[in-house]
């Protein structure tokens, strides 16, 4: 697969559920090696965009362009699984694709959950079950990566081991990831590009510092980071378009970025 290509791509994509306008006019693009985060306040519209990229969701207007034949690795946000459905760990990673058992105990291994092949799925913590579905992710080869919230249910040094982890595939493999993320400060250190996202791209760029600002407590109420300091922002929109967005999103100058919206 060339580099310059995107591996995914959208153009003026709009999603709507409903008569509700929840992403538009996005312009993305990720390529072969990139690590990519989506930040936002909640209901800003990460998971759709990751969902609308993948094909999960229609789009509205605009058009998403994906490479021909590309392996996603996708990890969803939630993923309900009945306590009564009796799969063990093993049965979980060969589906839909069978995989050995070398590959699969290597696999978990590797995301830090050896040995759990025989346990019911249902039986896992939330933290064993994210690092389940990142293993099963890998199985696949994917070119690309994409994790919706992956370390939520993962304690502290857990998550900083994740991120560790998802460099060293990137290392290793070579593939593209892109995440939503909420670990902001951690998040920042691990990613080639951030986007904002409030309804819209509010802004994106490379992080460079990590410092401690009021911005990030004002917007994700959690008084660590300041991560939206970091970012360089490309402001390529145009907030007047913005009248048919969604009613319930925060409003685009809510966006605590950096720079002036006037
Ligand atoms: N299937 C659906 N039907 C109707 N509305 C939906 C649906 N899925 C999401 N929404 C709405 O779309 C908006 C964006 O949701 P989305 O899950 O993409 O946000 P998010 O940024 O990922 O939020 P969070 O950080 O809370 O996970 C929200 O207002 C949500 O209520």
């Amino acid at each position: 697969m060339s580099r310059d290509k995107p591996l995914i791509s959208a153009e003026n994509l709009s999603v709507r559920h409903g008569e509700t306008v929840v992403l538009s006019g996005v312009r993305f693009a990720i390529r072969t090696g990139e690590i990519v985060t989506v930040v936002g306040p909640n209901g800003s519209g990460k998971s759709t965009l990751i969902r609308a990229l993948i094909g999960l969701e229609p789009a509205a207007t605009g058009v998403v362009t994906r490479a021909p034949g590309l392996v996603i690795g996708y990890v969803p946000q939630k993923l309900h699984i009945d306590a009564s459905l009796p799969m063990s760990v093993r049965r979980f990673l060969s589906l839909p694709r069978r995989v050995s058992e070398a590959e699969a105990e290597a696999a978990l291994a590797r995301t830090g959950v050896p040995g759990l092949g025989a346990r019911p799925l249902a039986g896992l913590s939330g933290g064993q079950f994210q690092r389940v579905l990142l293993a099963r992710a890998l199985l696949a080869r994917p070119e690309i990566l994409i994790l919706d919230e992956p370390t939520q249910g993962l304690d502290q040094p857990g998550t900083a081991a994740f991120y560790r982890l998802i460099e060293e595939v990137r290392r290793e493999s070579g593939c593209a990831v892109l995440m939503v993320s909420h670990d902001l400060h951690v998040v920042m250190s691990a990613s080639d590009r951030v986007i904002c996202l409030n309804g819209h791209v509010c802004c994106e760029g490379t992080p460079r510092v990590v410092s401690e600002a009021p911005e990030y407590r004002a917007l994700f109420g959690l008084g660590t980071g300041g991560a939206f300091a970091l970012y360089r922002h490309v402001h390529d929109h145009d907030h007047e378009a913005d009248a048919a967005r969604a009613p319930h999103a925060p409003h685009p100058h809510d966006c605590e970025c950096d720079h002036d919206h006037a």
